[in-house]
């Protein structure tokens, strides 16, 4: 295999970090070209030294000439700003660019990635959550491939390979959260560190409240339709506690394909990186005989309303997955600070999709525009 040049956007992360570790892993398959982060300059800094990419770039200016400084003695380039995130995937010696940072601010770096000719190694499932039409034609028209990150889309895609005939469904397994058992009375007073507690990953703070209140299941319901070409009607979701099954994939036959193993990001990432490849590693292995029971249970979209709104904004179509998207990182970020209830963050995202300006055939602008607008928006109505 070619070595691969890699760049990671959003190193400081969750992401990030476990990326740098499958790379360091196989020093014979990769290695690191770029690292991003936005505020965590010490992480970032340390990550520099000891993979020396060819340059990194921190999203918040104010911290340039920090990280610039720590750098000095280093051959490694430096970089501030939103912008120069974006300008960065443009660099002719990056293979794969791991989009790894959260939410909207994923979107116009991987839209460059796509049309510098990257491969694209796809964590960040908001960027086809808010604009799924527009990258999925501009990754056929530059014939870009986007590889799935996220475990489950990660699964349906493992798969597939090899399968050439019609998809009947994809089957999305949920956790079901740190809530699944608890009463929707319960719910109104649920405090940001009981929803932190997510019963099998750790991963940033964002997605994991995004899990809590079904959020993410219904981002990925959304993910699912761009990536593998199907429609809202064929993609079901079932709660699987244990997540040991990560997705699977119904075929016309009846027959249906799993994917599993025990929850660690790090194979995703790795399948991301080495596709069509396997590449023998020591995480640790699944053994069936540690689990007396799986167990599959329906979805209950009257107290996760999340999961409703994301197929609702589906059937819309237009700009209402790009308006679900910029609500809920408004709610969740009020919900992380404490100004809004755990039930209030679905309240609040209805009244924004009934609200918020709907545009059919969105444009690259109005998809800035309608997340801009709608911020605003969502915040007017957090008291
Ligand atoms: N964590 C996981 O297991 C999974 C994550 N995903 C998806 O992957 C993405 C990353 O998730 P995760 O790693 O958990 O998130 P984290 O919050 O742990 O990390 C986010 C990364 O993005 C950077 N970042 C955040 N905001 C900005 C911004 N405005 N501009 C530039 N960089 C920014 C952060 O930098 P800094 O540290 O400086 O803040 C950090 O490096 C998300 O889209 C998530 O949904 C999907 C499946 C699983
Ligand atoms: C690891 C990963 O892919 C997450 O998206 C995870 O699936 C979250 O778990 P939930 O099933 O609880 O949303
Ligand atoms: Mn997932």
């Amino acid at each position: 295999m070619i070595k691969k040049r890699i760049a990671i956007l959003g190193s400081t992360g969750s992401i990030g970090t476990q990326a740098l570790e499958v790379i360091e892993a196989n020093p014979d398959l990769f290695e690191v070209e770029v690292l991003t982060a936005n505020n965590s300059i010490e992480l970032l800094i340390e990550q520099a030294v000891r993979y020396q990419p060819n340059a990194v770039v921190i999203g918040n200016e104010a911290k340039y000439q920090m990280v610039a400084d720590a750098l000095s003695r280093y051959p490694i380039k430096v970089y501030a700003g939103s912008k120069a995130i974006e300008q960065i995937v443009e660099m002719e010696t990056i293979d794969v660019v791991l989009t790894a940072m959260v939410g909207y601010s994923g979107l116009m770096p991987t839209i460059n990635a796509i049309k510098s000719k990257k491969v694209i190694a796809l964590a960040n499932k908001e960027t086809l959550v808010v604009a799924g039409e527009l990258i999925t034609a501009l990754s056929q028209e530059n014939r870009v491939p986007i590889i799935p990150v996220d475990s489950e889309h990660s699964a349906i895609f493992q798969c597939l390979v090899g399968e050439l005939s019609p998809i009947d469904k994809v089957i999305l397994t949920a956790s079901g959260g740190p809530f699944l058992h608890t009463d929707i009375d319960t719910l109104k007073t649920v405090t940001r560190a009981d929803a932190l507690k997510h019963p099998n990953w750790s991963m940033g703070a964002k997605i994991t409240i995004d899990s809590a209140s079904m959020m993410n299941k219904g981002f990925e319901v959304i993910e699912a339709k761009w990536l593998f070409g199907v429609t809202p009607d064929q993609i079901d979701v079932v709660i699987h506690p244990q997540s040991i099954i990560h997705s699977m994939v119904q075929f016309e036959d009846s027959s249906i394909k799993a994917q599993m193993g025990l929850p660690d990001m790090k194979l995703p990432i790795q399948y991301a990186f080495t596709f069509p490849d396997r590449v023998k590693t020591d995480f640790k292995r699944l053994n069936f005989k540690d689990y007396s029971t799986l167990t599959f249970l329906e979805p209950d979209t009257g107290k996760f309303r999340n999961l409703a709104f994301a197929y609702e904004s589906m059937r819309q179509g237009g700009n209402m997955p790009c308006i679900l998207n910029a609500a809920n990182e408004v709610v969740v970020e009020a919900f992380l600070k404490g100004k809004i209830g755990f039930l209030e963050m679905s309240d609040i995202i209805e009244k924004v999709m009934c609200r918020a300006s709907f545009v059919q055939k969105p444009t690259l602008a109005d998809y800035c525009e309608t997340d801009t607008a709608v911020r605003t928006l969502t915040t007017s109505l957090i008291r």
